[in-house]
C-alpha cells in the first residue's frame, strides 16, 4: 500500500542517509526478521459479531488517542527532510497519533511540542529519553521535556552501548554533518552540542538509575526495549507506567528474538498492570491487529514514519498513519471486532499450525 512513497523516499534521499534509516546491526537478520515474524501469524475473525460503527480509541499513559498507533522515537528529521521534527509533530497531531520525540531529534521538544499544537489543540508528545551517567544531565533533559509540555517520558534501556550499524561503518556515517545537532543536548551541564557522540551510552546503567528517574518526574515513563518478561516485571515493580517490547528495530542486537515473538511472553508477565506497547516489522493494519490481539495496546512505528518524511513531509508521515488505521479498522470489522479489545489471544494462529 505504501510502496509507492517508501520508493519516493529512497529516490529522494541521499543513499548514505536512507542506509542510516534503513539498515541495522549486525548482518540485519533483526532487521528482516521484524518484518518477516509477522509473515507467520495469521488472524482468525469471528463472525456475526460485528458493528458498523468502530471504536479503535486507545488509553495510553498521558493521552488517550482515537487509534492504537504511534510514531516511534527516531533521530535526526531535518537531516531526512527539511520539515524536520515540526513536520513530524504536526502530521502525528492531525492525524491524532502520539508522538515520540526525543535526546537525538534535531529539534529542540520545546518547538516539537509547538509544532503539535499548531496542528491540533490537545497533541500527545512524548519525550524519549537515554539515561545520562550523571544523573544532573538526565534531570536537565526531564525539566526541558516537562516544561516543554510532553505528557510522558519514554526511557530507552536497550542501549547500553551504541549499535553497530552495519552500513554506517561501511559508509563513514557516525556523527551528524556540520549545520546540525542534536538539539536537545545544546547547554547541558558538560554537554558541548557536537552530534550524536554527546549522547552517551553506559553499560553500567542499572534499575537504580530508572529508580531515580522515577523518583525526580510526576511524568508517567514508560520503559522502551524490554524483551525478556522478567525485565518486563522488574520495570512495573519499579512503577513504570507502560512497558515497550522493542529491540530497537533492529539496530542494536543480531542476535534477539523477532520484537513481536516477544510479545506473548512479556504481555503475560505485565498481565494488564499496565500498558504494554510493540515496535518493530509493523507495516499494514493487519499487522497492528497481531499484535493487538497477541496483548499489545499500542504499537509503534520508526522506519515508516520517516519514509513517509523524506518523500513528501507532513503529508507523507499524515499518510503513513492514516493508511495505517484505515488498514487497522478494516481489519478489525474483518474480526468481526467493533473495539481494539475484541481482538483476543486466540484469534492469532501461526500459519501452519491451526487446530
Ligand atoms: C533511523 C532510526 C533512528 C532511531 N532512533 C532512535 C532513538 O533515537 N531512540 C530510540 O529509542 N529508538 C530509536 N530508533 C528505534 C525506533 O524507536 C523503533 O524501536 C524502531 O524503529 C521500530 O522498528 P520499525 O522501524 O521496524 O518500525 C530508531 C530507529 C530508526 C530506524
Ligand atoms: O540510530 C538509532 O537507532 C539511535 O537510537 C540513535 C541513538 C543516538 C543518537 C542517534 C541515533
Amino acid at each position: 500500500m505504501l510502496r509507492a512513497l517508501y520508493d519516493a523516499a529512497r529516490k529522494t534521499l541521499d543513499p548514505v542517509h536512507y542506509d542510516y534509516v534503513a539498515g541495522g546491526a549486525g548482518e540485519e537478520r533483526v532487521v528482516a526478521g521484524n518484518e518477516g515474524a509477522f509473515d507467520r501469524y495469521a488472524l482468525l475473525p469471528r463472525v456475526l459479531c460485528g458493528s458498523e460503527v468502530r471504536d479503535t480509541a486507545v488509553d495510553l499513559p498521558g493521552a488517550r488517542r482515537a487509534a492504537p498507533v504511534v510514531v516511534a522515537p527516531t533521530a535526526f528529521h531535518r537531516l531526512l527532510h527539511p520539515g524536520g521534527e515540526r513536520a513530524t509533530a504536526r502530521a502525528a497531531a492531525a492525524e491524532g497519533a502520539v508522538l515520540v520525540t526525543g535526546t537525538a531529534a534535531t529539534t529542540a521538544v520545546a518547538d516539537v511540542v509547538a509544532a503539535a499544537r499548531e496542528a491540533a489543540a490537545d497533541p500527545a508528545v512524548w519525550f524519549q529519553l537515554y539515561l545520562h551517567p550523571r544523573r544532573e544531565v538526565t534531570e536537565a533533559l526531564v525539566r526541558r521535556a516537562e516544561r516543554a509540555g510532553c505528557t510522558a517520558l519514554v526511557v530507552t534501556v536497550d542501549s547500553p552501548v551504541f549499535g553497530r550499524h552495519t552500513r554506517d561503518l561501511r559508509n563513514g556515517f557516525t556523527d551528524l554533518p556540520p549545520g546540525y545537532a542534536a538539539e536537545n543536548m545544546r547547554g547541558l551541564p558538560g554537554a558541548p552540542p557536537d552530534g550524536l557522540t554527546d549522547i552517551p551510552m553506559s553499560p553500567s546503567l542499572s534499575w537504580r538509575d530508572l529508580g531515580e528517574l522515577l523518583h525526580m518526574t510526576s511524568l508517567p515513563v514508560l520503559v522502551k526495549g524490554v524483551l525478556h518478561p522478567a525485565d518486563a516485571t522488574v520495570a512495573v515493580e519499579h512503577g513504570a507506567a507502560g512497558v515497550i517490547v522493542s529491540n530497537h528495530g533492529g539496530r542494536q542486537s543480531d542476535a534477539v528474538p523477532a520484537a513481536v515473538d516477544c510479545l506473548p511472553a512479556v504481555a503475560r508477565a505485565v498481565a494488564g498492570r499496565v500498558p504494554v506497547l510493540l515496535d518493530g516489522g509493523i507495516r499494514r493494519g493487519s499487522d497492528v491487529a497481531v499484535a493487538l490481539a497477541l496483548g499489545a495496546a499500542a504499537v509503534g512505528v520508526g522506519r515508516p514514519a520517516v519514509w513517509g518524511l523524506a518523500a513528501e513531509g507532513e503529508a507523507g508521515v499524515r499518510a503513513v498513519l492514516r493508511t495505517l488505521c484505515d488498514e487497522y479498522d478494516h481489519t478489525l470489522a474483518l474480526c468481526g471486532g467493533r473495539r481494539n479489545t475484541d481482538l483476543a489471544r486466540d484469534m492469532v494462529v501461526r500459519k501452519g499450525e491451526t487446530w
